[in-house]
């Protein structure tokens, strides 16, 4: 049985992206995304599930940073989960004037910023290491509320306050399982290849990376970049393409990049929305295969 550890403590959102994503994994709680990703590197988990990005509040930078950073992962899978949110308080508060403050993860609190402002707009917002670690705090009583995953509420005794809290109402966080380099999952033709790029840092350097992908009709699903930490004003960028290292198109793409400066391959594998990717004419798998066998022929003095 392969082992998960997974950014918790139980309740959270990546629980339920890992449970979907490993039906029958064994999964462990991890405090921290770091602590999840290190559970793998040392050996004591086969796999990690960790956010990636969501849709309103856009990357999540401990998941980007702990990949860039380290002994390689890889990920070879990944799950789009809805997020709506529930509000929990301690079963014994009378009257929500006594809510003073509410705790999240960042990235939750700034998807019900509305709401909050509306309906608790005396309540001091908290940051928790998760939504689930907020809801533990509520029930020790350091907070008088937490923004929390729905199915929080059957891990923790707490009352739900609201449900369904949302200010963008389709919002959507999506999940990676990741594992250390090995075989990857096969091509569907519904893809997405993630990598970070450390560009240099001059004139047109991130213009010539993504004129490398541009030129071989590859679609970009995320860029970010993100500092590396040692000289200010240096960044490092995470691109997500659409399509497999497997495929041709895609592979002559990353040798390009990687002519031109570090790149870390950090996975290939189907979308969860099963998009399949968007191909230019000409920029066909065949369009590829076709013009190498030709230099290969004119190598060999067998075509002009
Ligand atoms: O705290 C959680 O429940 C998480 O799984 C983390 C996380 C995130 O990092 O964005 C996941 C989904 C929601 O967008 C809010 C928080």
């Amino acid at each position: 049985m392969s082992r998960i550890a997974y950014f918790g403590p139980r309740g959270t959102f990546t629980e339920q992206a890992a449970r979907r994503l490993a039906p029958d994994g064994a999964l462990t709680p991890a405090e921290t995304i770091l602590a999840a990703l290190a559970a793998v590197r040392e050996g004591a988990a086969d796999a990690a599930c960790v956010p990636v990005e969501n849709s309103v509040e856009g990357p999540v930078t401990a998941t980007l940073d702990g990949l860039a950073e380290g002994p390689p992962l890889v990920a070879v899978a990944e799950e789009l989960l809805p997020v709506h949110f529930s509000v929990l308080v301690r079963s014994d508060l009378a009257d929500t004037a006594e809510i003073r403050t509410v705790a999240s993860h960042p990235h939750a609190l700034a998807q019900v910023r509305q709401w909050l402002a509306a309906r608790l707009p005396n309540a001091r917002h908290v940051a928790a290491s998760s939504t689930a670690a907020a809801a533990v705090a509520v029930q020790r009583g350091e907070y008088d509320a937490a923004v929390t995953a729905p199915v929080a509420a059957e891990h923790y005794p707490l009352r739900e306050l609201a449900t369904e809290v949302a200010d963008v109402p389709d919002a959507r966080t999506r999940f990676v399982l990741l594992r250390p380099p090995g075989e990857l999952p096969a091509p569907t033709g519904a893809d997405r290849t993630s990598l970070v790029a450390a560009a240099a840092n001059r004139t047109g350097a991130l213009a010539e990376l993504l004129t490398e992908l541009a030129g071989r009709g590859i679609n970009l699903t995320r860029l970010d970049a993100r500092p590396t930490k040692g000289n200010f004003g240096e960044y490092r960028f995470f691109i997500d393409i659409e399509g497999h290292v497997a495929e041709p198109r895609i592979g002559d793409a990353l040798a390009a990049l990687r002519r031109r400066c570090d790149v870390r391959f950090l996975g290939s594998h189907p979308r969860a929305d099963g998009v399949p990717a968007t191909i230019q004419p000409g920029a066909e798998n065949e369009a590829f295969e076709r013009a190498t066998n030709w230099v290969a022929a004119v190598r060999a003095g067998t075509l002009a």
